[in-house]
């Protein structure tokens, strides 16, 4: 079969059991290894391999393909960290000297063209606590941090946590929904956990597969592009860390008697292990999340098995059982799966067997190395993959599991630390380098690192997040294993996933292309309407929804903090059972929310970007976003809140006429428009008196914020006359006559100094 080379180089490719897991599969109709011509593999040292429903990639790139400069910055909000930190420092200390000279202000005025007010939990910069920045762009989003423009922004790791128990809720209405389907039961079952969340979220979202695949046949369609951009690992790849992969792990297996005691699998060695490894059987379903294999089939501890099944899971889901004899043959891999897929299961597995054949740790806690380095974008997907980790961990007591996140005084955290020796470490980016920087014995520590992941891995590779992955990168040792999962990996990331993978990595691509990068269970709509309707229309169609789907859970994703906290108002006012969440919220006020709806039914959560990635909240039955998402990614992975382990679940993005180009970017996907639903003149009236009761420093707040996060859309911001006449029409939808005011420093920081249409105090 040809694979086809957008360089005009076609692989010729044939099937052949998988070379790695010749062995272990017995569907041998599913699962094809190609390969690459010899004179291919010489200009593309690459492999391609096909899984059943996954497909892999090794990589083993050579140094002419190392050209950094062909390194784009994904595109995201923040395409700058740097000039963005930079910025705020400068603001920070104008705001100290009084204003800006007009060379700054003009600086200054660039940097605020490429950044925006966002609250998505990855603050171009993190800031440490207390400190604000005007725009609400660039930190953590820590709380009682205060923005000028009222947004806040990703606030890298500063966001949510916890989510102490799940309790999935089941929701089996038959309904009858907006767009004219009779929809069947929902299959919300759960597989219960023992008090814990089953299954943690993140997101779903494909990007670029590199290769196209049509029923165990690729066709590699971008594969050359890729490839060019990757660099040579400097890194000698020869030694993996995680020492002797598959052989040191597969002593696990050959130990059938349930041991009690985890020191009785460290060191053993089995040898042969190509012959040992499993079979696995791959669901045929395309958008079946879970495969046929079995835990035990795998050489987990089965101390591991045993907490597995207390949790309820009876299979492997298809990124689990792709990535775990890779990962146990020693590689380092890169996984792309659906959102809602079980990735955190099938990093931390691996990760726990690491740790088992890891000499026993010291007993001084301040030296005890730590074994694994779990790194995510938030707080909140840091505390959920320790709460899984934990689940794991259930009978091995001796591994301990710390969480750094941020949201404490770093001395809190480090007392912590000290207190309770870990052996798994999982933190966000930022206050792990502040560890690295400011705790004694900490980067000595990191010493004994032989398991890195990046969780959200293409988020924390872009540039709002590439200096501190790259400090933290540095700290740990170059020999060991490294993860890399998402739902999505942009071609931006591929190219430069060697700054953490050995040159010889996997990829392993969970995503068929064709399939979308979204789940086919999920119906996603959109509905273009003017700004003047979109608070009376989300009444309208929250109202449907609810009264479609009695046990409803629905998430709202609004542009900024503060938007986000002027609908979750405006709702309550409306007497919809609501919660808000985003980073303006103290960290304490997240959680609890978090937890709340994390375990309710007949509820709706209004939150900012800090929910888009990884949150996993059983049983969402829709999902809107209302405006503009900051691009193709976070639309994707903000709707893989619902849908996820394979229930149902609908999308709804709400846009204005002049918000229509967003469409193209997500054209591939299965969108659909929706016809407006008729908006009765009594939620009109009921809407505008909710308005009216929302109080005006929120009002002026969301402007200021709505304004701030539009500026940074290129197409809209262009032309800053029209810009603002939007704005207006926004503040107008807000119910006010007139446009808030806004200081004029302000307003010469965003760029948008005389403009008409704006009202200046
Ligand atoms: N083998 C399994 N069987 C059943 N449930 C599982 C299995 N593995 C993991 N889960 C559960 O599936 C849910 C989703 O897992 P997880 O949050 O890891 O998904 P994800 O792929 O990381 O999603 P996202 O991309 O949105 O972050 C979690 O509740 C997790 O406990």
């Amino acid at each position: 079969m040809p694979l086809k080379f957008p360089l005009g180089v076609r692989f010729i490719t044939h099937s052949l059991p998988c070379t790695h897991l010749a062995s272990s599969m017995n569907s041998a109709a599913l699962i094809y290894s190609f390969r690459a011509v010899p004179v291919i593999s010489k200009a593309l040292p690459s492999r391609l391999t096909c899984l059943g429903l996954c497909s892999r990639v090794s990589f083993s790139t050579r140094p002419e393909f190392g050209r950094r400069g062909e390194i784009r910055a994904s595109k995201s909000l923040i395409e700058d960290e740097a000039e963005l930190s930079d910025w705020v420092s400068d603001l920070r200390t104008s705001s100290v000297r009084g204003k800006f000279t007009s060379d700054e202000d003009e600086a200054v005025q660039e940097r605020v063209r490429r950044n925006v007010e966002r609250d998505d939990g990855r603050g171009p910069r993190r800031g440490r606590e207390g400190q604000a920045d005007r725009f609400g762009g660039s930190r953590r989003g820590k709380e009682g941090e205060v923005d000028r423009f009222g947004g806040s922004r990703r606030g890298k790791e500063g966001e949510i946590d916890r989510f102490g128990g799940s309790n999935r809720r089941r929701t089996e209405p038959v309904r009858n929904n907006r767009f004219g389907d009779r929809e069947g039961a929902r299959n919300g079952r759960v597989q219960g956990r023992s008090g814990e969340s089953a299954f943690r979220g993140r997101n779903e979202r494909n990007v670029d597969s590199g290769f196209r695949r049509e029923r165990g046949m690729e066709t590699n369609n971008g594969l050359g592009k890729q490839t060019r951009g990757l660099r040579q690992e400097e890194e000698d790849s020869s030694d993996e860390v995680v020492s002797g992969g598959i052989d040191d792990l597969l002593s696990e297996i050959s130990s059938e008697d349930d041991s009690e005691d985890d020191e009785a699998f460290v060191g053993k060695v089995v040898k042969g292990v190509e012959a040992d490894m499993p079979r696995t059987d791959t669901a045929t379903t395309s958008d079946s999340y879970l495969s046929k294999t079995r835990f035990d089939q795998f050489p987990l501890s089965p101390l591991s098995l045993r907490a597995i099944k207390d949790a309820g899971f009876e299979t492997m889901t298809v990124v689990q059982e792709a990535t775990l004899p890779i990962i146990l043959k020693g590689k380092d891999v890169l996984a792309k799966a659906k959102t809602g897929t079980g990735k955190t299961v099938a990093f931390l597995l691996p990760s726990i067997e690491a740790v088992i054949k890891s000499p026993p740790a010291s007993r001084d806690s301040r030296q005890s190395p730590i074994v694994v380095l779990v790194v995510c974008p938030t707080r909140e997907l840091a505390s959920q993959a320790a709460a899984e980790a934990n689940t794991l961990l259930k009978y091995h007591p001796s591994i301990g599991v710390q969480v750094v996140i941020g949201g404490t005084k770093l001395p809190t955290e480090q007392r912590r630390m000290q207190a309770n020796p870990c052996q798994i470490l999982v933190a966000t980016p930022g206050r792990l380098k502040d560890h690295i920087e400011n705790t004694s014995g900490f980067a000595t520590r990191l010493n004994g690192v032989k398991v890195l992941v990046l969780d959200e891995a293409d988020h924390l590779l872009d540039m709002g997040f590439r200096r501190d992955i790259e400090r933290i990168i540095a700290a740990v040792p170059k020999q060991r294993q490294t993860f890399l999962f998402s739902a999505t990996v942009p071609e931006e990331v591929r190219q430069i996933c060697h700054i953490a993978l050995k040159r010889d990595h996997e990829f392993i691509n969970c995503v068929q292309e064709g399939s979308g990068e979204t789940h086919q269970k999920v119906k996603q709509m959109y509905m273009i309407a003017s700004l003047d309707r979109h608070f009376s229309l989300l009444y309208v169609l929250l109202k449907e929804h609810m009264a479609d789907n009695p046990d409803y859970k629905v998430i709202i994703f609004c542009t900024t903090a503060m938007v986000t906290r002027l609908v979750a108002d405006l709702l309550g006012q409306l007497s919809l059972n609501v919660r808000e969440i985003h980073s303006r919220k103290p960290q304490g006020y997240r959680t609890k929310v978090s937890d709340e709806f994390r375990k309710s039914k007949s509820i709706i959560l209004v939150t900012s970007d800090v929910s888009a990635r990884g949150v996993d909240y059983p049983d969402v039955s829709l999902v809107v976003q209302m405006g503009l998402p900051s691009d193709r990614e976070q639309y994707i992975h903000r709707l893989g809140r619902t849908g996820r382990k394979g229930k149902e679940g609908e999308g709804v993005l709400m846009l204005a006429p002049w918000e229509e180009y967003f469409l193209s970017s997500v054209k591939d996907l299965p969108i659909n428009k929706s016809p407006l639903p008729p908006i009765d003149p009594e939620a009109v009236k009921k809407v505008q008196r909710g308005l009216n009761q929302v109080e005006m420093k929120n009002k002026e707040a969301a402007y200021q914020a709505w304004l701030g996060y539009y500026k940074s859309q290129k197409m809209i911001a262009r032309d800053t006359t029209r810009l603002v006449e939007l704005a207006n029409e926004f503040s107008r939808s807000m119910g006010l006559d007139m446009p808030p005011a806004i200081p004029k420093n302000v307003l010469g920081k965003m760029g948008l100094k005389n403009v008409p249409g704006l009202r200046t105090k």
